[in-house]
């Protein structure tokens, strides 16, 4: 598929699709769609903007490729005078009050908001399950989930409910709903796109990921929402990613995988044929291929859960009430926040939360949270290695298919499992792209930090050879 992107730009700077139109045409889409994606429309402003770009466009202005682009926000993200709920009860009546660096940077360039997307609360979740609107339903199969956490924005794009949107991805929460909806989603690097205005889950390893329908597209919105951001230190610059350089592949010459992930007994049987299909067609092509040792799956799970936790015991407890939340009022203060939080925090939330506070409290802080830590350092420079011997490494997205509707929610620790290819290049800060694959598990390609550029390369150069 080609830049919708550019195709819609072309059509609007032509004048055969008016910008208004084409906006209240996806708004109709999403108004109760069947998958659920919708926790608000954002109708006003998306059909105001439009109005905008239509008056520019006849009066001989000249437009930005993104300018009257529909797309989707995550409803974990920051934008001035929308309901921003995270999904959940807690701040179901709760207004941003500014705006995310990230989406204020496709404003800037003139892209459309017209959807606050479906999602698990807080993006505590897997499978888009863990919400008060609804579990979200799969692009393909209404009776399967979307993934989690950002499945919302993930059925909108595969749907052509909007042209792209922007997820979040703490451990696979962009890359998983991509890859059951067949559709591209990127974890860039750790902190190539600034996080403030994104609600903080697990703040060392949260990204602002774009959701598509071709590289092309992901490109470019990934260059829009770039850059170093004095509201978020842990944000850099970066130089922009031509079109151009994406399309040559030649520096890629060895790519590698991990050989438990392959030989795993988790593992779907179609999911490993598929994978190790695309792998025959990669050596065909000249390139080596490297079998490598990594961790195990329980042990990356358990590494990933334990820091998650902890980091979003911490950022979420100030959420009781007082400054942000529905507040519930009991007989004194600390009645309220207990009521305040026990009420309106979701199960998954709540379960969470708990184990957050237990790893990081005095005499368990050491044997678990500190042994956590040190393990991804172990993790960082395993990745280290492997980057001096390989130039991409490539993974299935989930060990096996979408799970249906309801089975994920009876086991959340299966749940967990199913994390088990995405959360390790979370934790290693790496950038990450899932594209479609034969069955609806996606295919990961990641490379080495701030090196998100060979990562698009050699999607370009897989997509005509998968
Ligand atoms: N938020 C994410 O990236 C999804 C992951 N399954 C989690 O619950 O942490």
């Amino acid at each position: 598929m080609e830049s919708q992107i550019k195709q819609i730009h072309q059509q609007l700077v032509s004048k055969q699709v008016r910008c208004t139109d084409l906006i209240q045409q996806k708004l109709d889409l999403l108004k109760n769609n069947a998958h659920n994606t919708v926790n608000s429309l954002l109708d006003t402003l998306a059909l105001n903007l439009a109005a905008k770009v239509d008056d520019k466009i006849a009066n001989g202005e000249t437009i930005g490729l993104l300018e009257g682009i529909p797309f989707g926000i995550k409803d974990v993200y920051m934008l001035q005078g929308s309901y921003t709920t995270a999904s959940s009860n807690l701040l179901k009546n709760y207004k941003s009050a500014y705006t995310a660096t990230a989406i204020q940077k496709l404003l800037d360039a003139g892209a459309i908001p017209i959807v606050k997307e479906n999602c698990d609360s807080f993006g505590h979740g897997s499978s888009s399950e863990n919400t008060i609107f609804g579990a979200v339903k799969n692009a393909t199969d209404t009776n399967l989930v979307a993934g989690g956490s950002s499945g919302g924005s993930a059925v909108n794009v595969a749907k052509d409910f909007t042209v792209f949107s922007i997820g979040g991805d703490t451990g696979g929460s962009v890359r998983q709903p991509a890859g059951y909806n067949n559709i591209y989603g990127l974890k860039p690097s750790y902190g190539r796109i600034s996080r403030y205005g994104l609600m903080a889950y697990a703040s060392s390893t949260d990204c602002v990921g774009p959701l598509a329908k071709s590289i092309e597209d992901i490109r470019i919105v990934l260059n829009i929402m770039s850059g170093k951001d004095a509201k978020d230190q842990t944000s850099y610059a970066s130089a922009e990613i031509n079109e151009d350089s994406i399309l040559n592949s030649d520096s890629i010459k060895t790519v590698g995988y991990f050989k438990n992930f392959i030989e795993s007994d988790a593992i779907d049987v179609q999911v490993k044929a598929d994978f190790l299909a695309t792998i025959e067609k990669i050596k065909a092509k000249g390139i080596t291929v490297k079998a490598l040792d990594f961790f195990e799956s329980e042990t990356l799970v358990s590494t990933y859960y334990t820091l998650a936790m902890a980091e979003t015991a911490s950022n979420l407890s100030r959420l009781d009430g007082t400054n942000y939340g529905n507040r519930i009022e009991a007989e004194n203060l600390k009645e309220t926040y207990a009521v305040t939080r026990s009420e309106n925090f979701s199960e998954e939330t709540k379960r969470r939360i708990v184990g957050g506070n237990q790893v990081l409290s005095q005499g368990f802080s050491d044997e678990i949270y500190l042994k956590g830590l040190a393990i991804r350092n172990q993790i960082s420079e395993n990745f280290n290695n492997d980057f001096n011997e390989v130039d991409i490494i490539l993974s299935p997205v989930t060990p096996s298919t979408p799970p249906k509707i309801g089975d994920s929610l009876k086991d959340p620790h299966a749940m967990y499992l199913s994390d088990a290819y995405t959360v390790g290049f979370s934790l290693g800060q790496l950038p990450t792209l899932t594209i479609p694959q034969g069955t609806a598990t996606g295919l990961q390609i990641t490379a080495a930090k701030k090196n998100d550029e060979l990562v698009l390369k050699f999607a370009n150069f897989l997509k005509d050879t998968i």
